[in-house]
């Protein structure tokens, strides 16, 4: 069955390279573009399904605050970046990674623990559902921060085609989720609405022309960006198997570059340069890490007793004293009164607060249970 998949998304892909790009054939482009998603999602799932239950699964179970995944080619030393930026080895490695050449590593930084997971090989050939690229895939999907190594002194394209790979499988990186709400109905055909004129091919027209080749006949679409593009709809269709990941990229090897081209590379939005060899850049990349996750730490602290700052508890930003009960324990919020808080995310201090009350970096928090 992945067989005949697989020729039909060759088919596709074939028949786009062939038709030329403009005004006449963009609905025909932007046809054969949801029929390539649709394809290569049932490529995806149907491998899923029939590796089912097989020992070799690379799922790694998520431990620590947050997961960092590596994804590079070979040799461009994600494994020398991992030995410096990681201090322990996690403790079920070292029996469940014997086949493999990935082992994930904790980052310490703040009181957080980072697991940093290098994925083996490369995702290349994934989108194809080849080898074990299915699970690398599925592993990078579950990571909050994927970083990127590549080589300074190689050529750029390794980047774009790991991109490539990347968006073929549905992950999109350093993209906000298209503002489109797309309701799946039962009656009431296709009602489409644009909050302001589209200044791209998405309109009615090949918005209903691709639900047609989706089989949907019924559903409420509203667009809330004028710039969302045919592409950004056929996410919100396939929104289940999407993932909106932010990237660092890190070149390494900078010593073997000329200063001109390291600067050069420096300058590139949401980029770190490196050289592990010559322990270059290291505490950058690591500081990158850290910004680019986005974490909140907060210090809890007892009744009558000095906090705590050594020991933090780590939440995603934008966390409710909530949230910050559910990473203490499961069932915590059952037992939880009030909250007083002392900190940047308080009118006064300390403030009173129930569950919903969002917190800040580095806020004191004592918790009070009935
Ligand atoms: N010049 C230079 N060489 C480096 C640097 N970092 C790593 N290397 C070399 O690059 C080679 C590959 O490094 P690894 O860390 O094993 O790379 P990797 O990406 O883990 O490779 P795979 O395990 O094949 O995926 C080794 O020979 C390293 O000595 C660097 O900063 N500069």
């Amino acid at each position: 069955m992945a067989m005949g998949i697989t020729e039909r998304i060759k088919a596709v892909e074939d028949e786009m390279a062939r038709t030329q790009k403009n005004k006449a054939t963009e609905y025909h482009l932007g046809l054969l573009k949801g029929k390539l998603a649709r394809l290569r999602q049932q490529l995806l799932s149907d491998e899923a399904n029939s590796s089912g239950g097989g020992g070799q699964g690379f799922e790694v179970s998520k431990s620590g605050d947050a997961r960092v995944v590596l994804i590079g080619y070979p040799s461009v030393g994600k494994s020398s970046l991992l030995g410096k930026v990681t201090t322990t080895k996690s403790e079920i490695a070292h029996y469940a990674f014997t086949t493999l050449t990935s082992v994930p590593g904790v980052l310490k930084y703040q009181g957080a623990e980072i697991q940093v997971v290098d994925l083996p090989g490369i995702i290349y050939g994934a989108s194809q559902g080849k080898g074990r690229g299915r699970q690398v895939v599925a592993t990078a999907r579950t990571a909050d921060l994927v970083v990127m190594v590549l080589d300074a002194t190689k050529s750029e394209h390794q980047r774009a085609s790991l991109e490539k790979e990347l968006e073929a499988v549905g992950i999109r990186l350093n993209k906000e989720k298209p503002n489109i709400s797309f309701k799946k109905k039962d009656t009431g055909g296709v009602k489409v609405t644009f909050t302001s004129p589209s200044k791209t091919t998405l309109n009615e027209d090949s918005i209903k022309m691709i639900l047609k080749d989706y089989r949907i006949h019924n559903a409420d679409i509203l667009v809330r960006d004028d710039k969302c593009t045919i592409d950004d709809f056929i996410d919100i269709i396939n929104d289940q198997h999407r993932n909106y990941i932010k990237c660092l990229y890190v070149f390494n090897k900078i010593d073997s570059v000329s200063l001109e081209e390291v600067d050069r590379l420096a300058r590139q939005p949401n980029t770190v340069v490196m050289s592990c060899e010559m322990d270059l850049g290291m505490e950058d990349v690591v500081e990158e890490i850290w910004y680019q996750l986005n974490l909140s730490r907060v210090f809890t602290k007892k009744r009558g007793v000095k906090p705590d700052f050594t020991d933090p508890l780590v939440v995603r930003c934008n966390s409710t004293v909530g949230d910050l009960c559910h990473s203490i324990h499961r069932d915590f919020k059952d037992q939880f009164k009030y909250a007083l808080v002392w900190g940047s995310s308080a009118k006064h201090s300390p403030q009173k607060c129930g569950l919903n009350h969002k917190i800040s970096d580095e806020d004191v928090v004592s918790l009070f249970t009935k």
